[in-house]
């Protein structure tokens, strides 16, 4: 019997645009969404060889008591963040931190979003603000800067790696 695949979190505060990058690299096509993710969005993704699983927990209020109950169970974490929207950064670092605290070894990536923006942080700065030299020794971190643009044009080449990385760790933690 084939065992049941881990699953991949996506989390970040609302409106940092989880939906939007989950949903572009699916289709490897760019797809913005439509609406807040009311509790849990699941989608599947293949690559060569390989099928991951993805799980969206909404980034509102109500939905963030859930992200601890399924970080214990999650293969890796992929935190997203709004990269222009500079007075929720430190929200968005504590509730990063609260989250790996519970889970030391959990492999990270993180996606600093909205790059198109002309107010976004570069990644450097989304590093320091996030404190991410202090997200643990023993764990795998990786970052990157991410845009979801025009609907229906190729996705950004940092995403096509970024997809390609997050495949190599799914299949690591396995
Ligand atoms: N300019 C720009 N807008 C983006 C980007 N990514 C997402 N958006 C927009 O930001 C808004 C929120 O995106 P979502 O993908 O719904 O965000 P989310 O993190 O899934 O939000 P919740 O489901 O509520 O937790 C939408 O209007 C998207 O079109 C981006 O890289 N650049
Ligand atoms: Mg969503």
């Amino acid at each position: 019997m084939m065992e049941k695949n881990k699953q991949i979190l996506v989390l970040g505060l609302d409106g940092a645009g989880k939906t939007s990058v989950l949903h572009s690299l699916a289709l490897n096509r760019v797809q913005h969404s439509e609406a807040p993710t009311q509790g849990f969005n699941a989608v599947c993704i293949n690559t060569e060889g390989s099928q991951m699983e993805f799980l969206e927990i909404g980034g509102s209020e109500p939905f963030r008591s859930y992200w601890d109950m399924y970080l214990s169970k999650g293969l890796l974490l992929i935190f997203v963040v709004d990269s222009a929207d500079h007075g929720r950064l430190p929200e968005a670092k504590k509730h990063l931190h609260q989250l790996i605290e519970t889970n030391p070894i959990i492999p990270l990536v993180v996606f600093a979003n909205k790059q198109d923006l002309g107010a976004a942080y570069h990644i450097t700065d989304i590093h320091e603000a996030l404190a991410l030299s202090e997200v643990g020794n023993d764990r795998k971190m990786f970052l990157f800067g991410t845009q979801v643009t025009e609907n229906g044009s190729e996705i950004p080449s940092a995403m096509q790696d970024a997809k390609d990385l997050i495949a190599h760790l799914a299949a690591d933690m396995q």
